[in-house]
């Protein structure tokens, strides 16, 4: 499973010495390429980001703006969620029914779509006049 794969072993390098909670996050983009990232913190403890937001900024650094499937992984007794920001961050560049994967490095996964994660979100058409 390359999306599992890349996201367990991006999880290696998260920096997280304040929460020691590890994550890893892989986003497939359209194309079928695989973007990988894990969260970074900081001192200034706002100011860490995500393993969702690395792996999308990867992505878009890479120059795909459509996201077709995403898993996230920690070492947690059940599988983790996406923080709202990040659910945001995924609904920006996934369709509703994209698959979101909640994995634990023990083997526990649960799938659930974009649309159940972040229903009724705001999205482009709210802004379009
Ligand atoms: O889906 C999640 C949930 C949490 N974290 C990070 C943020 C912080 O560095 C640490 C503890 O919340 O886990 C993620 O990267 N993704
Ligand atoms: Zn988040």
């Amino acid at each position: 499973m390359p999306l599992l794969d890349a996201a367990r072993h991006v999880r290696e390098n998260a920096y997280a010495p304040y929460s020691h909670f590890k994550v890893g996050a892989a986003v497939r983009g359209a194309s079928g390429e695989i973007y990988a990232g894990c969260n970074v913190e900081n001192v200034s403890y706002p100011e860490g980001t995500c393993a969702e937001a690395g792996a999308i900024a990867a992505m878009i650094a890479a120059g795909e703006t459509e996201l077709t499937e995403v898993l996230v992984i920690a070492d947690a007794p059940h599988p983790i969620s996406p923080c709202g920001g990040c659910r945001q961050k995924i609904a920006e560049f996934a369709r509703h029914d994209a698959k979101v994967t909640m994995a634990t490095t023990r083997g526990e996964s649960v799938t659930v779509t974009v649309g159940e994660l972040l229903p009724a979100a705001f999205d482009q058409s709210h802004i379009t006049r």
